[in-house]
């Protein structure tokens, strides 16, 4: 079996930044860590209203980034525009709220399909491979081929979110269906939103998967994972102070 990809998001490294105004942690230092781990690329999401990822982030990593850069932005003049100042790799076009707290299911390329099919073709003209993340829907996996994305994200919120085993086995039969088809229509097919350690599995075993992109688990076990050797450089500090 092909080996799959995994994406790091490093947007919530910037929520923790943002919260106070510092200039630590920087997305791009744990962008090179996580590279240096193992990660295939790095992913990051830069909202129309900046609540984490800043316009100065993505140009230093676009130049520090040794994997792919894969930007996530909302359809957009300006985004596409910055996107095509930057050139990363990849762009992950997504729906976007400014009132949500994270994206709440795909893109709507049915609905939007010459908006979207006009923003495919710039990026691609500009260099760049193009990804819609959308749900595991057919029709929207059909508006994607015809937006000729040569990529899909599959959104796997609602599978994440699922509260009851039944609700969840229903989720993955969703996706695992979605999966299949894109693959059947020649889209190459990453997969992302809200997996954690305890859910990744039955995703990952899907063979048609690329890639999957996966932050906020990732950052929140990171935390957790760094906090005792935190303390104990900070408690070092304060005792050297008066030694
Ligand atoms: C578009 C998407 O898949 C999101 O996972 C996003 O990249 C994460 O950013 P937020 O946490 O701001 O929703
Ligand atoms: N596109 C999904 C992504 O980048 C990571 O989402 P999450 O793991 O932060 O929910």
């Amino acid at each position: 079996m092909k080996d799959i990809l995994l994406g790091i998001n490093v947007d919530h490294i910037a929520t923790l930044r943002q919260a106070r105004g510092t200039s630590y942690p920087d997305p791009a230092h744990a962008a090179s860590l996580a590279e240096h781990a193992g990660a295939d690329g790095i992913t990051i999401h830069l909202r129309e209203d900046r609540r984490h990822i800043q316009d100065r982030d993505v140009y230093v990593m676009a130049k520090t980034i040794q994997t792919r850069m894969n930007l996530e932005i909302a359809v957009t003049d300006e985004m596409i525009d910055i996107a095509l100042d930057v050139k990363p790799a990849y762009v992950c076009l997504v729906p976007e709220k400014r009132e949500e707290l994270t994206t709440e299911g795909g893109l709507d390329v049915v609905g939007n399909l010459d908006k979207i099919k006009a923003a495919v073709a710039k990026l691609i003209d500009g260099g760049i491979k193009v990804s819609l993340f959308i749900d595991a829907d057919k029709a929207q996996l059909d508006a994607a081929k015809a937006c000729n994305a040569p990529y899909v994200e599959i959104h796997t919120g609602a599978y994440a979110d699922a509260q009851t085993d039944v609700e969840m086995s229903k989720e993955l039969e969703h996706i695992r269906q979605g999966v299949k088809y894109a693959a059947s229509l020649g889209l190459i097919v990453n997969a992302g939103h809200g997996l954690h350690y305890h859910n990744v599995k039955p995703i990952a075993a899907m063979e048609d998967i690329y890639e999957l992109n996966i932050g906020h688990a990732i950052v929140a076990r990171a935390a957790i994972d760094g906090l005792d050797k935190a303390v104990r450089d900070m408690k070092r500090l304060m005792i050297e102070a008066r030694a």
